[in-house]
């Protein structure tokens, strides 16, 4: 099979992770007999370098034209100072928009190898850690309007959290949908205490519940769910949430596995053409040093595989050289222990790529 990928690295770790997905998935295209064409774009801080704006027309139109699009990650202090319009954050938003990505899927999986890593007692992580964020991605407060204002000499800000039932409709029908295919429970996460938008979430939530007798539902406040996710993970199987909830949940569960970086994510519209990438930033703190984990974004090929060009062979070949490595005793700064061997990011995806069969 033929396939036409773009490729935006953007910032900090970006460049170091994404080679190594790009690594992973020509071992794949060799072994299995595809053509993957990588098409690489600039998107982020280094566009605004490069091109003056964080989300070229050229970078669009080749996502547009792609069959799926890997992206690092964007962002880091040199841009920080930016007016909020024109950070590079900015191009993520756009490029989930134009894309029309609403559904963003965000795996909480606990490896057996990365157990003592977890910083949860192992009293609870031995029930497992084995459930799927459904993060609604191109609405709520991400994509109102911005604004800061004087009032009385004094600086006013706001942003506007708008959500419309269909917005929730369609995220909802990915969350029970993903639920069937899973353990058919979902868990709407809200504050429907407190936001208009929530008690609309709710009630559109349950709406559609109606068509999936198969699956159970039921409702948690955001703040309880941030406790009870480090309390008894377990209990959750598809936790369906708003933009920013599950951007901040997804980061803490990502956590109770170990690490940020070994958790990929793919956003879906409704067509096949996703945008896949780790759910980390662009960790400028360890930029350059070739010490990053380049798991999250490895797996999120692997997920572009699955979901977009329908080659689940090849994403568990991909999955299945993760675990061989991590058996191995190989790992990153970020998920090491006493027992562990340590090695680079390029390393990482070297041995990965090697152990694709
Ligand atoms: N999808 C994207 O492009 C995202 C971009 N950002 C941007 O990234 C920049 C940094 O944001 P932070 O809040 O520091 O979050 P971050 O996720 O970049 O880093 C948080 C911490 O996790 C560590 N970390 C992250 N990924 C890692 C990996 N693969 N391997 C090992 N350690 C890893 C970092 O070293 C840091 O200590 C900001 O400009 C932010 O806006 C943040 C989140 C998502
Ligand atoms: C950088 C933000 C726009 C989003 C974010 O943190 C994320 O999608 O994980
Ligand atoms: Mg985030």
């Amino acid at each position: 099979m033929e396939k036409h990928i773009a490729v935006i690295k953007g910032d900090g770790i970006g460049p170091e992770i994404i080679d190594q997905a790009q690594k992973v998935l020509t071992r794949i295209a060799e072994q299995y007999g595809h053509t993957f064409s990588f098409e690489e774009v600039l998107a982020g801080g280094c566009a605004i370098d490069a091109c003056g704006t964080c989300l070229p027309d050229k970078t669009l139109k080749t996502c547009l034209n792609s069959d799926s699009v890997l992206l690092g990650a964007v962002g880091g202090p040199k841009w920080d100072h930016l007016p909020g319009s024109e950070r590079p954050e900015k191009a993520l938003l756009g490029l989930r928009k134009a894309l029309g990505l609403y559904a963003n899927i965000r795996p909480a999986v606990l490896f057996p190898q990365l157990a003592d890593a977890s910083p949860l007692k192992p009293s609870i992580t031995a029930n497992g850690i084995d459930f799927v964020v459904v993060r609604e991605l191109t609405g709520g407060v991400y994509f109102g309007a911005h604004q800061t204002t004087s009032e009385n000499g004094e600086a006013v800000a706001s942003d506007l959290m708008i959500y419309s039932e269909h917005e929730i409709e369609r995220i909802a029908h990915v969350a029970f949908q993903t639920a069937r295919k899973r353990r058919h429970h979902v868990t709407s996460v809200d504050k429907a205490n407190v936001l208009d938008t929530s008690r609309l979430w709710r009630k559109v939530v349950e709406r559609v519940a109606e068509q999936y007798p198969d699956v159970t539902l039921s409702h948690m406040y955001v703040d309880n769910a941030a406790m009870q996710i480090c309390k008894n993970p377990a209990q959750f199987d598809v936790i369906l949430t708003e933009n920013m909830f599950g951007d901040i949940l997804s980061d803490e569960a990502s956590m109770i596995t170990g690490t940020i970086g070994t958790i990929g994510s793919s956003s879906l519209g409704s067509g096949t053409r996703g945008m896949y990438e780790p759910i980390h930033g662009s960790a400028p703190d360890i930029a350059g040093q070739d010490k990053a984990n380049p798991i999250g974004t490895i797996l999120s090929a692997a997920m572009m595989l699955r979901f977009s060009f329908d080659m689940p062979s090849e994403a568990d070949a991909i999955e299945r050289a993760v675990s061989a490595v991590l058996d191995e005793g190989f790992r990153t700064g970020d998920m090491m222990d006493a027992h562990t061997v340590l090695i680079s990011c390029s390393e990482m995806g070297d041995r990965i790529a090697a152990a694709i069969q």
